[in-house]
């Protein structure tokens, strides 16, 4: 644990992107117990790196997310974003979720140009980077369509092009493809990466979070696999991800060395999930 250390950079000298240092989390519940979401968690992410996090069903891995957005504070340890304690919202952090967060009222040119003009961007320039993105998505032809008129994977590229557009240092995702059918996933997957590879303005790589339930996205996206146990999540281990980029999901899936380290994940977090499945079992007993 290092909750002795307060901010500044990490061992090495250099500053990650985010870290999190002995964080716990304890949420008051209704009936007024104590609820530990997250305890003592050690995790780090480098800048540009994509992290994949995966662990059994309500162990903490959305609290997690919530503790880097700002959105909660943890009650324990400490969670840094470029090295600085997050006090709330940072207008350098993007997210992703499973429900798309887009305004039904408002086309999806609109919906796309709403984020830079609520940061201060002038109208004209806003329009010319949301078209600019609407391309990156291609939804150019799209711009004037309302989100109901759109499919699932259309309005996840609007999600998509939502995020990018406001430049973020820092993406959290929260299982964002999980809505969508097989194939769409894959390809939303391919094109995630495509865009992630040079989504700064200066070409550089956002720094992902990414959780999911499916293992095979989270090894066919991520740079590292992050392994949470059984609630309270903490990090039980952590999996280096060497395939080589850039990567297609369809086809990085057939390598032998995916099919190994699947194993080895899985033999990780099988446990984990089979703890819960327990504890699942003998509540309802
Ligand atoms: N605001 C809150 N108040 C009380 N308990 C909470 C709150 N938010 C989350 N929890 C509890 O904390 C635990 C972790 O929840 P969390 O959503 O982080 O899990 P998860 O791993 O993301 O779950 P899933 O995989 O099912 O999406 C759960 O037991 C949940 O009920």
């Amino acid at each position: 644990m290092n909750g002795d250390r307060r901010g500044g950079p990490a061992p090495g000298g250099h500053t990650p992107a985010i870290e999190l240092r002995g964080a716990s989390k304890v949420f008051r519940t209704p009936s007024g117990a104590a609820h530990t979401a997250v305890r003592d968690l050690d995790l780090t992410v480098e800048r540009g790196e994509f992290v994949a996090v995966v662990g059994p069903t309500g162990c903490g891995k959305s609290t997690t997310l919530t503790l880097v957005s700002g959105l909660e504070e943890p009650t324990e340890g400490e969670v840094l974003v470029g090295g600085e304690p997050v006090r709330g919202i940072r207008p350098e952090v993007g997210f992703v979720f499973q429900q798309d967060a887009v305004f039904p009222w408002r086309t999806v040119l609109s919906n796309v140009t709403a984020g830079p003009r609520f940061r201060g961007v002038p109208k004209a320039e806003a329009r010319d980077r949301a078209r600019d993105w609407l391309g990156r998505v291609g939804l150019d032809a799209f711009a004037d369509r309302y989100p109901h008129q759109l499919s699932g994977g259309q309005r996840k590229r609007v999600a998509l092009a939502q995020t990018f557009v406001c430049d973020p240092a820092i993406l959290l995702m929260d299982e964002p493809f999980s809505a969508l059918d097989v194939q769409t996933r894959a390809l939303m997957s391919d094109e995630l990466l495509e865009l992630w590879s040079a989504s700064r303005a200066d070409g550089a790589a956002a720094s992902v979070v990414f959780v999911t339930h499916d293992l095979e996205e989270a090894i066919a996206l991520a740079d590292k696999v992050v392994v949470m146990t059984a609630g309270p999540a903490t990090v039980k281990e952590v999996f280096p991800v060497r395939l080589p980029r850039p990567r297609k999901v369809e086809a990085v899936r057939l390598e032998p060395e995916f099919v190994e380290i699947y194993r080895e994940i899985w033999s990780s977090l099988g446990e984990e999930v089979r703890i819960t499945r327990e504890r699942g079992a003998s509540r309802v007993a």
